[in-house]
């Protein structure tokens, strides 16, 4: 079994689901992919199923409803780990993260434990995206990143590689986001970890055929839960005390 597997969570993605299956078997042919669908009502499960039965690389995994993003990506996480994957990537269905773009990041793990396919780096782009969700993710972006110290610009997005062994020390348990906030809960949970963090440029394309699962609630989840963390960030700096892992990297 080759060491890489490729998460992608599902809701209601029957338009996009081969299409971003068959891109990524062509763009990294020895990688595995794992679909985590939430039950959708639309029939992704059946199309995941179908998929799975054509091809030994694709594996789903169903569950019994939405439960939002990170509950999705969680269980990917364990059930990627209890299989000894090396590398676990984080990929959307709905073809706004290009598969084609997969060797690059992956060729970055070679210096990082966690790699960021960014858009908002020299080189990272969005195309069609509308600009009040540009807008939404750059300022929160930039927030998170202000709040939390968090060595990165794009720290929302979600095209990602985690190292098993990363996935293992940045404390899991204690990620408890539902919504896209789950992206920022990872990264500071890596940052704090001590895990080595890389950003590489992506160009993020809106997807054409079925509709987001951005809610404002989603967002008003993400902004509280930052606010949290970054209050629990300040008061750690004050009184001096840092998570066990980051002491370690420090070698402190
Ligand atoms: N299983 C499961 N999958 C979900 C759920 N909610 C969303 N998804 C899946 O998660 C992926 C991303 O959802 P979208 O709704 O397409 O995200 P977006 O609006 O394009 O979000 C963009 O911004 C987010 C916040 O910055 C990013 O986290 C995301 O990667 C992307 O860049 C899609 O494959 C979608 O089907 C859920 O509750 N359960």
């Amino acid at each position: 079994m080759d060491s890489t597997v490729v998460i992608i969570p599902t809701y209601n993605e029957r338009e996009n689901l081969e299409r971003i299956v068959a891109r990524v078997r062509v763009a990294a042919p020895s990688v595995q992919v794992l679909v985590v669908d939430d039950n959708s009502p639309d029939g992704t499960g059946a199309i995941a199923d179908r998929l799975a039965a054509e091809d030994d690389a694709v594996h789903v995994l169903h569950r019994t409803g939405k439960e939002g993003l990170g509950a999705a990506y969680k269980a990917g996480f364990s059930w990627a780990l209890g299989r000894g994957f090396g590398n676990v990537v984080e990929m959307d269905a709905d073809g706004s993260h290009a598969p084609e773009q997969l060797p690059a990041l992956l060729a970055a793990t070679a210096d990082a434990d966690v790699v960021l396919g960014s858009r908002w780096v020299p080189g990272g782009t969005v195309v069609n995206w509308p600009k009040h969700r540009e807008a939404i993710s750059r300022v929160g972006s930039a927030y998170a990143r202000f709040a939390l110290r968090l060595p990165a610009r794009d720290v929302t997005g979600g095209y990602r590689v985690f190292s098993a062994d990363a996935l293992r020390r940045l404390q899991l348990d204690e990620v408890h986001s539902h919504g896209y906030g789950f992206q920022v809960d990872m990264l500071w949970h890596a940052n704090r970890a001590g895990l080595r963090i890389v950003e590489v440029p992506i160009t993020f394309t809106e997807r054409t055929l079925g509709a987001s699962k951005m809610t404002s609630g989603i967002v008003v989840e993400a902004m509280l839960r930052v606010t949290w963390w970054g209050v629990c960030e300040l008061t750690d700096r004050i009184i001096g005390r840092r998570p066990a892992a980051s002491r370690a990297a420090a070698g402190s």
